[in-house]
């Protein structure tokens, strides 16, 4: 597909995920316990739970779940700069810390938890306010009984890479 024409798909993508969307909140310890990860993240989609305050405050969202897979985009502004002229690390950081993450929790069965044990992000070029809607995509790589590991990309429409991760999650039972 050329570039024009996913970047005009993931702006649709985008404009029809976001009505659907709740507003920002956390899930009670019940709502997480009794769905799968899957189940969990597919009710966020539909509404009927919250979406993450991060996400709110920083402008991105998700689009995309499924088994090892978890996609968020963003499209980062002024707001999100550094005082040295390009987007703050952090950004980057913060959406592949979550799509990697969703990406293990796409793995889990209901009765599952998971948290950040380490991310390692690696800054390939720098994003700006002009570069437009990016995604950040999550992979699981493995997930044992207790530990987790995946990857994640931060690409624009045309595919260039911004900042690449790889993660360890513990798991445990909530
Ligand atoms: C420049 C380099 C570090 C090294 O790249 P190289 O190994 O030499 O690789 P290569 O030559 O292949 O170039 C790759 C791309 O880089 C571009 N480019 C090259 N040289 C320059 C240059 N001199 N100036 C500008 N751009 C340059 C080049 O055109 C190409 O892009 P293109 O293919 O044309 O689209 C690159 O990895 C990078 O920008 N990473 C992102 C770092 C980042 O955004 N960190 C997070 C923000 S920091 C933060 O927030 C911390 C903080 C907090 C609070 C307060 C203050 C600070």
């Amino acid at each position: 597909m050329e570039s024009h024409e996913k970047l005009k798909q993931w702006q649709e993508e985008e404009a029809s995920i976001r009505p659907v969307l709740a507003a920002p909140g956390v899930a009670t310890r019940e709502q997480l316990r009794e769905r799968s990860g899957m189940e969990f993240l597919n009710d966020i989609f539909q509404g009927k739970l919250p979406v993450a305050p991060i996400g709110a405050l920083m402008d991105f969202i998700p689009v995309h779940a499924d088994k090892g897979v978890m996609i968020f985009q963003g499209s980062p502004g002024p707001q999100h700069y550094n005082p040295i002229g390009m987007v703050h690390g952090g950004y980057a950081a913060t959406l592949l810390d979550s799509c990697v993450g969703c990406a293990i929790h796409t793995m889990l069965p209901a009765g599952k938890g998971y948290s950040t044990l380490e991310l390692k992000v690696n800054y390939i070029r720098a994003l700006t306010d002009k570069t437009g809607p990016i995604r950040a995509e999550g992979r699981v790589i493995n997930v044992g009984s207790q530990v987790a590991v995946a990857e994640g990309r931060i690409t624009d429409a045309s595919g260039k890479l911004y900042a690449h991760a790889t993660t360890t999650c513990l798991v445990f039972s909530i």
